[in-house]
């Protein structure tokens, strides 16, 4: 059998992957193939920017576990991720926020060089294709179109105006803001998506879509990546399995993981590459001693908090019967409707702990928390959620192998609410959230609280056992291939694993420090930078990182 050779293979079709994959067969001396576990994206439910819902629990997802931990009460929480092609793009809100100046100055200063704002602002540019926005901070002609949603429900404006209506601690009113990516993050206002005209505007719709009648492209859909084939302390492949069969791909080049936060160290251990006592645990040859792989797991919690409606307005039932058929006629016919919003459609940011920063966003949902997720099987009401959601972690994980069988879902001690930073901010964000809800422009929608309900108290004590005891996955992994410059780093700032040849990884799990906000921008902004050093021919030749412990 012949084995089939590419000069570049990139591991994971999702918002990192199909970037990767498309800018680097702009260049047609380049023979590249992208490889993706789950199907591809062909699905109304995916098209349409409110069908997202649809593919919760499909075949297109899949529903990890984090370990139960006390620190949210001996829950196992539910971290959902994507298996299709387009990965987390293709079934996420689409809001597009690239978070704060400080994380990324945050970055450089502990020991990423090159990833100050500054730096990485023309990269957000580049991507961006934004509708409404131009100037010094926004890009308008990138392949991911940015644009307002069409459709706003009356309870998103109400809840805008409600914001305003509320007073901070300071007895400051909350500020509105046109643009969460401008020069502040702070207020509340309209998510702009990454969406065009109604319709879901993923990396694999844009980017990948316009590359894809490419001849030196070839994207291999269904095929799960076993490992990574090492000689000589170069990747020179990956082994695949489809169809039931182990085949190996050999890549000329380079090997770019992108396959995710949960999955890229996976791939990395089992190939060798990880603390060399848990490898040999799992009776895996230790090729390189990288300890920091699988660290740093970071993610948002969100705490639910629901207004219950006065009348039945919220999107409870709308997907089902003539309701559905009149929202689905609307979207084919206009574009319009319900199913032209991303039903996420405002929001805010706000700073309670008074350092400057916000640390609490605002998502809202014309929707209780217990009509869908985790929480559904409850009583079914029409409710209407203000979650905040908590920007930090300063609560830090790990990912390990579960065995070496790469079918196996890898162990997720997620340690989420192990620092009480991370609670104080929610609780505090929980407080605001209420006093939204009974805001005069919300009040008259909302007839007292679904969550946490009036049995719950504002005390401290209260709060505190509420939000360990609710606290839900905001699906925003990042961290477990840290890059940096110190030991614990697994990238060193051009990407490129330490201790080994032609190996890159070029998604969310390399964020040294989550950033403050939603994190597909930044991770289309860290597969723009990947592609560039990749393409760069002084990049190419600059020396690479000493190994960590070779042998
Ligand atoms: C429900 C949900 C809502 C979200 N909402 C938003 C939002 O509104 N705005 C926002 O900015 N972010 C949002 N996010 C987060 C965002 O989608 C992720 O941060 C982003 O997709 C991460 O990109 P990635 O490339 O690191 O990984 P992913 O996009 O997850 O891509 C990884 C890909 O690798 C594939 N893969 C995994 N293992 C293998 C293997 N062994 N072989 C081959 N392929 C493999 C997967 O199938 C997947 O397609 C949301 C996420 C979810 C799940």
């Amino acid at each position: 059998m012949n084995t089939q050779a590419y000069d570049y293979i990139v591991v994971g079709g999702g918002a990192g992957g199909c970037v990767v994959a498309a800018r680097l067969s702009e260049d047609p001396r380049n023979q590249v193939l992208l490889i993706e576990e789950g199907p591809d994206d062909q699905n109304l439910f995916i098209r349409m920017n409110g069908g997202y819902f649809r593919m919760m629990g499909s075949e297109r997802t899949r529903t990890y576990h984090a370990e139960p931990s006390r620190h949210v009460a001996g829950r196992p929480i539910q971290i959902m991720q994507a298996r299709t092609l387009g990965g987390g793009h293709s079934i996420n809100a689409m809001l597009y926020i690239r978070g704060q100046r400080e994380d990324y100055d945050g970055w450089a200063a502990a020991g990423c060089e090159g990833w100050s704002f500054d730096e990485v602002l023309p990269f957000f540019r580049k991507a961006e294709g934004n509708r409404r926005f131009a100037g010094r901070l926004h890009g308008s002609d990138g392949p991911l179109v940015v644009s307002d949603n069409p459709h706003r429900d009356p309870l998103s404006e109400a809840f805008v105006k409600a914001a305003q209506q509320t007073l901070d601690d300071d007895g400051v009113p909350f500020t509105y803001n046109d643009d969460f990516n401008g020069e502040r993050q702070h207020g509340f206002g309209y998510y702009q998506i990454t969406s065009q005209r109604g319709e879901r505007g993923s990396s694999a719709r844009t980017y990948l879509k316009a590359a894809q009648a490419r001849p030196n492209l070839t994207v291999q859909t269904g095929t799960g990546v076993s490992r990574v084939l090492i000689e000589d302390l170069r990747a020179v492949g990956v082994l695949v399995k489809r169809n039931g069969e182990e085949q190996p791909i050999r890549a000329r080049r380079e090997v770019i993981l992108c396959a995710g936060t949960l999955v890229t160290p996976k791939l990395l251990m089992l190939s060798g590459i990880g603390p060399a006592a848990h490898l040999r645990e799992h009776g895996i040859q230790p090729l390189v001693d990288l300890p920091g792989v699988g660290e740093n797991f970071q993610d948002h919690l969100v705490a639910p908090v629901d207004g219950k409606l006065k009348a039945p307005i919220s999107l409870l039932g709308q997907d089902k019967g003539l309701k559905a058929l009149r929202h689905g006629l609307e979207w084919s016919l206009f574009r319009t409707g319900i199913l032209s919003s991303c039903l996420v459609e405002a929001g805010g940011f706000m700073d309670l702990d008074g350092d400057g920063r916000p640390e609490i966003q605002i998502h809202t949902l014309a929707m209780a928390s217990t009509a869908w997720g985790k929480l559904a099987g409850g009583e079914p009401a029409h409710g209407y959620s203000v979650a905040p959601c908590c920007l930090t972690s300063h609560s830090r994980g790990r990912i390990r192998l579960r065995s070496s069988n790469p079918q196996d879902p890898p162990l997720i001690d997620a340690n989420f609410l192990s620092d009480a930073r991370d609670v104080r901010n929610l609780m505090n964000g929980v407080r605001v959230a209420r006093r939204f809800l009974r805001a005069p422009a919300l009040a008259r929608y909302i007839d007292g609280e679904l969550m946490p309900g009036s049995a719950v108290g504002d005390d401290d004590a209260a709060l505190e056992a509420y939000v360990r005891a609710n606290a839900q996955n905001a699906f925003h992994p990042v961290g477990t291939c840290a890059m940096g410059s110190g030991a614990d780093a697994v990238v060193d700032p051009q990407l490129r694993v330490r201790g080994i040849q032609g190996l890159r990884i070029a998604d969310a799990s390399v964020m040294p420090v989550i950033v403050r906000g939603n994190t597909t921008a930044p991770t289309v902004m860290i597969a723009e930078r990947a592609s560039a050093f990749i393409r760069q021919p002084q990049a190419q030749a600059s020396p690479r990182a000493e190994p960590a412990l070779a042998h």
